[in-house]
Order: structure tokens, then C-alpha cells, then sequence
């Protein structure tokens, strides 16, 4: 039995934590066919920052999230991960880059056939070599977390959508990364499962150490949880800063109409 009682989070991680600038994007551009999708994109965020990627639909903001999970390469432009170029890197370099970075998607992704307890010590048993009782006690820690100590034995397909969400962010947090990459996780819920998931989430913001990368159209939650809000168009970043400056005083007529068609 351990005796430790800090939270997962508070605990070593896997990778030592960072300081200072933890993901850069520069001259980003990415294409697809004649379509330019991101245009000489820069930004960069610091590490334990939280920001949100918000604008139109089609404005590349799930593209930067892929980019970074490596999912997609960039036509121009560098990406770097605590000081790590991602393209090109060598492949080992790569796994070790994508050891920090956890994802969560809008689908669940779980996998069917596992427990909720499987799904989430999995990659942590198969991925950084935790043996199973380590990676079970991660878990149960984890799944009190998201407040689902009851579900553990249970398959994905016998909970709701929301509780779903809920392991799938367990699950991300099982690899203790450094970055938590969210893509419109609540879009997929019904209206009234949202709440759960997202004061989850308000949680892992207010109560850990973690840098969080946030495609949202719940604004108010964006509000609650962003040092920065980047507000996208056509593959550019065309305004940014803090929530209350966005979302109170807008400059950009663009953000302005965004703003009023989804408040
Ligand atoms: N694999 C792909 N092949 C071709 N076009 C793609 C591909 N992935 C994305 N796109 C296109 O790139 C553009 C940007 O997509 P992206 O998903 O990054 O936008 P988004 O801002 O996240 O939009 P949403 O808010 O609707 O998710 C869209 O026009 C999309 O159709």
C-alpha cells in the first residue's frame, strides 16, 4: 500500500517537468491539395500556461493539435516541443516527444473490449514499463479524480457518453504528461453531460501543474480556464490575449462576429 499523498499530479512525472517555453510553432504552414490550412503560423506557449484555440469552423485550429501528435507534418515551417524539433526528428526522438503529450478528442477512442481500469493502465504498462500494480494504483488515483471509483470493472459501452470522456481523460493523464491536448472534447455529449466533463477539466486546470492546449466552442469554460485565448481565421491567428480582453473587448471585427454568433 503506498503511503504517498500527493496527487497523481504533484508526483514525479514521467518526464521531468519544464519551465519556460514548452511548445513553439514557427512559419507553420500546412496544405492540403491547394487548400492552405495554416498560413506562416507562430506562437508559442509557456509551460503550466493553459490556452485555448478558439474560431470559425475549417480555421486549422484541430490541425495545430495534430501537428503536434505528429499526425500530420508540416509543408513549412518548424514545430518544437520542449526544445525538441518534431520535423524532421528521428523516430526515437519522436516516441519520447509524444511521451509528453496527451490527447483527448471529441470521440472517445476507448477501447471496447477493455475495462474502464484496463483502458486506462494500458499504454502506461505497454508504453513507460509501470508494472501493474503501479499502473492500477495511477489509475484508481486518477478515476477518483473524474469521480468514477465505481465504474472501474465496467466496459466503455456500458457508460454514458460523458462518463466516457471522463476515463478517456484518465486515461491521458495515466502517461503523467507534461501537455494535454484537448479537441472539443464536449462536442459529442449530450447538453446535459457537458457540465461533468468540463468541471473535470476546471479541476486538472485549477489543481495541477499541466500545460493545456484547448480547441473549445464553450466559451465560458475557455473564460474560466485560459491564461491566453487565440482567436483563429483562415489558418492565421488573428487576434490574442487574455479572456477577459477577448471575449469583453474584441478588436478584430472577425472575433466580434465569431463572438456574437456562438455567446
Ligand atoms: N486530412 C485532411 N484532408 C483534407 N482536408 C483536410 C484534412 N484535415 C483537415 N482538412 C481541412 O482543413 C481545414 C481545417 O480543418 P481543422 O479541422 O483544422 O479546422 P477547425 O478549425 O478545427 O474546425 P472545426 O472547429 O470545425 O473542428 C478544413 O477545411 C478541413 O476540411
Amino acid at each position: 500500500m503506498s503511503t504517498d499523498t500527493r496527487t497523481p499530479f504533484e508526483k514525479k512525472p514521467d518526464s521531468p517537468r519544464s519551465t519556460g517555453e514548452l511548445i513553439r510553432l514557427e512559419q507553420v504552414t500546412k496544405r492540403f491539395g491547394d487548400h492552405t490550412v495554416l498560413d506562416h503560423l507562430d506562437f508559442s506557449v509557456d509551460a503550466g500556461k493553459h490556452v485555448t484555440l478558439i474560431g470559425p469552423s475549417g480555421s486549422g485550429k484541430t490541425t495545430i493539435l495534430r501537428l503536434l501528435m505528429t499526425l500530420l507534418k508540416p509543408d513549412e515551417g518548424t514545430v518544437t516541443v520542449d526544445g525538441e524539433q518534431l520535423f524532421p526528428a528521428p523516430e526515437k526522438q519522436v516516441r519520447e516527444i509524444r511521451k509528453k503529450i496527451g490527447m483527448v478528442f471529441q470521440q472517445f477512442n476507448l477501447f471496447p473490449n477493455m475495462t474502464v481500469l484496463r483502458n486506462i493502465t494500458e499504454a502506461p504498462v505497454t508504453v513507460l514499463g509501470l508494472s501493474k500494480d503501479e499502473a492500477e494504483e495511477r489509475a484508481r488515483e486518477l478515476l477518483e479524480m473524474v469521480g468514477l471509483t465505481d465504474h472501474l470493472d465496467k466496459h466503455p459501452g456500458q457508460l454514458s457518453g460523458g462518463q466516457q470522456q471522463r476515463v478517456a481523460i484518465a486515461r491521458a493523464l495515466a502517461m503523467r504528461p507534461q501537455v494535454l491536448l484537448l479537441d472539443e472534447v464536449t462536442s459529442a455529449l449530450d447538453p446535459e453531460l457537458v457540465a461533468g466533463v468540463l468541471d473535470v477539466l476546471r479541476d486538472i486546470a485549477r489543481s495541477t501543474d499541466i500545460t493545456m492546449l484547448c480547441v473549445t466552442h464553450e466559451m465560458n469554460f475557455a473564460r474560466d480556464i485560459s491564461d491566453q485565448v487565440l482567436m483563429f481565421d483562415s489558418g492565421r491567428i488573428i487576434e490574442a490575449g487574455a479572456p477577459e480582453k477577448i471575449f469583453s473587448e474584441p478588436e478584430h471585427d472577425r472575433t466580434r462576429e465569431f463572438l456574437s454568433a456562438v455567446l
